[in-house]
Parts: C-alpha cells; sequence; structure tokens
C-alpha cells in the first residue's frame, strides 16, 4: 500500500543548539502540515530564531535533522533552500540598492529569468505599497518599508514554504493588512506559512496551528482550538509559559510624593 499523505512542509526532529554554555534549544521536535498557516510563539530568549534559523539552512544545529517537504535540509541545503523563502530576523540586506533593484537581485539569484523577475518585482511592489519608493534606496526605507522589501525578496521565487521572523514588527496597520491577505492567499493556493510572532492576538485569528516554545523546549503544539481550549491564545500563553511579575519591585518608579 502506497501512503497518500504528503509530506509535512517542516518536519524538525530532535533539534538542538548551544552558545557556548547556553542551551538556545533543547531537542525540538515539530511537524508542520503542509498547506498549514502555522504560528510560532514563545517569550523572549524561547528559542525561536534559533529553531527558525536551522530550519532553513542559516544556522548549523548540533543534534537533529529538518524535512523540508520530506527532503533532508542540511543533507542537500543549495537544492532543499530553492522550496524555502525565508524572512529572517533583524535582516541584513544589500541597502545600497533600490527597493526594485534588490528585489530583481534575489530573483536573479533564484535563477528566474529577466522578464519573470520584472513582472513579478512590479507586482511585489504594488502589493507591498512601495511603488512610490521602487527607486529609493533601502538604506534610506523606514524599519516598516526595509521589513516588506524583504518579504518581497522571499516571495519573489514563488516558495512553497514561507518562514517568517517577526514578519509584522514595525509594519503600519494598512500594510499588515494587506501582507495578511497575500499570506493568507498564499496558503489558500497550496502554499505553507510559518511565522513566528509575540502578538498572541493576532496568531490565533490568522493562523490554524500554532506551537508555544519556551526555554528552548515546545511546550504546546497542534491546531490553534487545541492549543488555546476554553481560554483565548493570549491567556493559555501565560498559563503555560508563566512569569508575570508585578510592578512591587519597582516601587521608587512611582512619581507620585504620597
Ligand atoms: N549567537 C548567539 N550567541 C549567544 N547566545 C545566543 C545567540 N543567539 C541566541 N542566543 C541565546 O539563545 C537563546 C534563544 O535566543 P533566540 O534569539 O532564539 O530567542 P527568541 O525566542 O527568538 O527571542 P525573541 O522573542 O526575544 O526574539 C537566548 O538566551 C539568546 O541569548
Amino acid at each position: 500500500m502506497t501512503d497518500t499523505h504528503p509530506a509535512p512542509a517542516l518536519q524538525l526532529d530532535g533539534l538542538w543548539r548551544r552558545f557556548g554554555a547556553k542551551i538556545a534549544v533543547a531537542g525540538i521536535d515539530l511537524v508542520v502540515p503542509a498547506g498549514s498557516f502555522y504560528g510560532l510563539v514563545g517569550p523572549n530568549g524561547a528559542g525561536k530564531t534559533t529553531t527558525l534559523s536551522m530550519a532553513t539552512g542559516l544556522l548549523v544545529p548540533d543534534f537533529g535533522t529538518v524535512r523540508v517537504h520530506g527532503q533532508d535540509l542540511w543533507a542537500n541545503p543549495t537544492q532543499v533552500k530553492r522550496l524555502l523563502g525565508v524572512l529572517p530576523d533583524g535582516v541584513r540586506l544589500f541597502d545600497r540598492l533600490t527597493g526594485a533593484q534588490l528585489i530583481t537581485y534575489a530573483g536573479l539569484l533564484h535563477g528566474l529569468d529577466r522578464d519573470t523577475v520584472a513582472a513579478r518585482t512590479a507586482d511585489l511592489l504594488r502589493a507591498m505599497a512601495l511603488e512610490g519608493d521602487a527607486q529609493t534606496l533601502v538604506v534610506d526605507y523606514s524599519a516598516g518599508m526595509t521589513k516588506k522589501v524583504a518579504l518581497a525578496c522571499a516571495l519573489v521565487h514563488a516558495p512553497k514554504l514561507l518562514v517568517l521572523d517577526e514578519p509584522f514588527e514595525a509594519v503600519d496597520p494598512v500594510s499588515a493588512a494587506n501582507i495578511r491577505d497575500i499570506l493568507t492567499s498564499y496558503v489558500a493556493s497550496g502554499g505553507t506559512v510559518i511565522v513566528s510572532s509575540h502578538v498572541m492576538d493576532l496568531v490565533q485569528r490568522m493562523c490554524d496551528h500554532v506551537a508555544v516554545i519556551a526555554g528552548g523546549h515546545v511546550l504546546a503544539a497542534g491546531t490553534v482550538d487545541e492549543v488555546r481550549g476554553d481560554a483565548s491564545l493570549e491567556e493559555r500563553f501565560v498559563e503555560l509559559v508563566g512569569g508575570r511579575v508585578t510592578g512591587e519591585g519597582l516601587a521608587w518608579l512611582r512619581t507620585s510624593s504620597d
């Protein structure tokens, strides 16, 4: 009998990564079904960026395997990376290029022909509301504009799996809504999206699956409804992760004199 189930878009098995004495990722297993919109949430320092960097070929794991649509990423990084579109955290771009040049460059690097790149660059600039700044150097872009042009670069080769670290950080509400629409229709047409975010409300509304990560471990993973149960995702997150502190320790911060 043949297995008719498609391979997951992403499968992480036993991923570990240490930086000196600090264990950033301590045995992460994760299955991201093909066609899902997957949220990755966790407190600061949880290991999200480290996990996503290993999952996208940017950081070598100490242990563990990464499979993208069934193919071992670290066994064959060049070929498997073609399936991936990546928006890393704290992107460093060739910012002496204009927005249009940067997207064009990303498309050509992926081996697209010039006509295809030109058409897609125009489409992406329009979708990201960057047409008016197509000829502006990226170094002169605002933080949100930089995020959007980096996202355009991640999309230009029509990847099967999009991995976005904090895609909405610094992006204005109208642009964020446009980006959400782009991502939702990308998923509807068969793509898979993984986003890391600190905004629980956004993840609850936008994603169908979620994993909560803390201390380099997965605390909970599944559909958003499975993970949140009867609570909101935010309440469930606080319950799982803990760490709420009151302001009592900061008595000196009270400015009133009585
Ligand atoms: N290059 C590095 N060198 C040393 N320690 C690192 C390095 N990268 C990450 N770490 C440490 O690993 C842990 C996980 O960091 P990571 O950036 O993966 O967390 P995160 O979940 O993405 O956090 P945030 O939500 O704040 O972006 C942190 O304790 C961090 O200090």
